[in-house]
């Protein structure tokens, strides 16, 4: 899921300097298509407007390696909310508005679904099997499906007594010990869906499986750009060539992505024939799949569905509940009235449900700023599409071939839309009438921008927003959140800097959980015990 701008210009990393990628890239790319494209150039509308960039290299030493969104707000500023870069000869469209998302993303999904090729890490590096680098199409829609059918809002409800039985174990683990909340979280995450996909339970923060995901990420990370995603046939050449870093890179990555998706599916397709396995959605699937010779149809396709649920959220959902523990810390005054609000409901005799979400509406409210974020959305820069036809959009040319970028970040970001975005203000979504609020209906809801759009938005993206909604009420309800003081009584602050990748999340910080005395009654009634 890596975006083709970051995988091009950010991760240098595979043993090949990032300016000898981008000169071989470009000489490669004029070679090949100079003479189609000067045909192609005497008939067409212009490019959307953008930078001029150099020649060869275009606009790639333009785009800061630390937080490009900025540069990109710019530009949005400078140019519109659609604007054209040209890296590598590749052209690249960057969408920077709801509106011309929609426009495009969603009204002309035909065209706009594809995904850039990525021909090392998917062919070579065994990531075929993950719906996020999947071409549109057949394959496409059947993994789609498959997820759809246990991710959508109703199959999303009957996970509720997963979470409930989850968000328990994981209260108890942080009153065990608060210092490892964020290795918990990650935990949790990953029960859910370990739980659910593979009926596999989740004990501890050691688990096999929650590692390997771990694991193949940071890997697929740190690939960087490679010459075989400029010209996919160089993959042929021996892999030797391109040096001993690249080889043992793209080994690990291979044993990291069977891990995550082929093992784990072989033990619960043993377990199932042997009768012992947990109900899941695998299990679902053989039910509908399994043939009477014990073979499966449709195999590759439900490996990959299965396979993609970890790395899909494995990492997602704990980067926002870290950003939603850092924003209390440093916002006491919201805290406040949030738990006012969640104790207002529970009076303290009752852990929340989420059945009381309609009551919360200010829970709902944080939750969406979480998600605009005033430091980073959990995927800036959503995930690459690609054009797969020639494209007019208000009288500019989109190729065929070009990446399509959603910023997420810079919408997030934009004042017209969010005013003063550098604030945590969760009352922007809010209507206040006397002490009671109500959701705005006519504010940009930034949770129909951080998981994209289209037919390739966020498969989990009901399972993600419950399962938060869940964790931060329950967070609220039982803890009081601050800043950790150090040895002379200071404050100990978060670095707001958040690690760049697919996934940007915080750095490791430190806070202070404290269960609320005034909870300790219910928390015993719960079964959760108090050290
Ligand atoms: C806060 C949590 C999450 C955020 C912000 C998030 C965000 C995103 C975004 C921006 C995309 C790309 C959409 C596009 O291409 O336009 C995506 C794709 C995807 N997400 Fe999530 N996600 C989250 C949680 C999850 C969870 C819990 C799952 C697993 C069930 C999941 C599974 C996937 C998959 C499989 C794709 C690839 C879809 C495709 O290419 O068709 N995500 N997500």
């Amino acid at each position: 899921m890596q975006p083709f701008l970051e995988q091009i210009i950010h991760t240098p990393s595979s043993g090949l300097g990032i300016t000898s990628v981008l000169v071989f890239g470009s000489l490669l790319v004029a070679l090949c298509f100079c003479p189609i494209q000067l045909r192609r150039f005497r008939r067409r509308p212009p490019y959307p407007p953008g930078p001029k960039g150099i020649p060869i290299l275009g606009n790639a030493l333009q785009i800061p390696t630390k937080a490009p969104w900025s540069q990109y707000r710019q530009w949005a500023e400078i140019y519109g909310d659609i604007f054209h870069l040209r890296i590598l000869g590749q052209q690249v469209i960057v969408l920077s508005s709801l509106k011309v998302g929609m426009d495009l993303l969603h009204k002309r999904s035909a065209i706009y679904s594809d995904r850039p090729d990525m021909s090392l890490t998917r062919d070579h590096g065994g990531w075929k099997f993950n719906l996020g680098f999947e071409p549109y199409g057949e394959e496409f829609h059947l993994k789609r499906k498959i997820l759809n059918q246990s991710f959508n809002p109703s199959a999303t409800k009957k996970h509720y007594g997963l979470m409930h039985d989850n968000i328990k174990l994981f209260i108890q683990s942080v009153l065990n010990n608060p210092s490892k909340f964020q290795t918990y979280n990650r935990m949790y995450a990953g029960a859910n869906i370990m739980m659910l996909t593979y009926g596999h339970q989740v004990t501890n923060e050691h688990d096999k499986a929650i590692f390997s995901a771990e694991e193949a990420v940071t890997t697929l990370e740190s690939l960087g750009a490679h010459p075989i995603d400029i010209l996919p046939s160089l993959g042929r050449l021996p892999y030797w060539i391109w040096g001993k870093t690249f080889t043992n890179l793209l080994d690990k990555m291979r044993r990291t992505t069977h891990e995550v998706a082929v093992v784990p599916y072989e033990e619960v397709k043993t377990a199932y024939f042997n009768g012992t396995a947990v109900p899941s959605m695998a299990t679902a699937l053989f039910d509908s799949h399994a043939k009477s010779d014990k073979t499966v149809a449709h195999e590759d396709a439900i490996i990959g569905s299965l396979g993609t649920t970890l790395i899909g959220g494995g990492d997602t959902t704990p980067s926002s509940l870290n950003t939603f523990v850092i924003a209390m810390m440093l916002n006491p005054d919201i805290q406040r009235e949030a738990r006012k609000e969640v104790d207002k409901l529970l009076q303290g005799e009752r852990l929340p449900k989420l059945e009381d979400r309609d009551s919360l509406p200010y829970i709902d409210a944080i939750l969406k700023e979480i998600q605009r974020l005033r430091w980073k959305p959990v995927v800036p820069n959503g995930v690459a599409h690609r054009a797969t036809q020639d494209d007019e959009y208000q009288g500019m040319f989109i190729p065929k071939g070009s990446t399509v970028v959603f910023h997420v970040l810079a919408i997030m970001n934009n004042p017209r839309d969010f005013p003063e975005p550098e604030k945590f203000l969760p009352e922007r979504f809010l209507k206040k009438e006397g002490d009671n609020y109500t959701l705005r209906t006519d504010v940009i809801d930034p949770t129909s921008v951080a998981f994209g759009l289209g037919p390739r938005i966020c498969p989990g993206r009901h399972f993600a927003n419950t399962w938060l909604w869940l964790a931060v009420t329950t967070l609220l309800a039982v803890f009081e959140i601050s800043l950790e003081l150090d040895d002379a009584g200071k404050p100990i602050m978060p670095d707001l800097e958040y690690v760049p990748g697919l996934v940007s999340h915080p750095k490791p910080y430190r806070c202070s959980l404290k269960p609320r005395p005034e909870m300790l009654a219910c928390l015993r009634a719960n079964d959760l015990i108090y050290p």
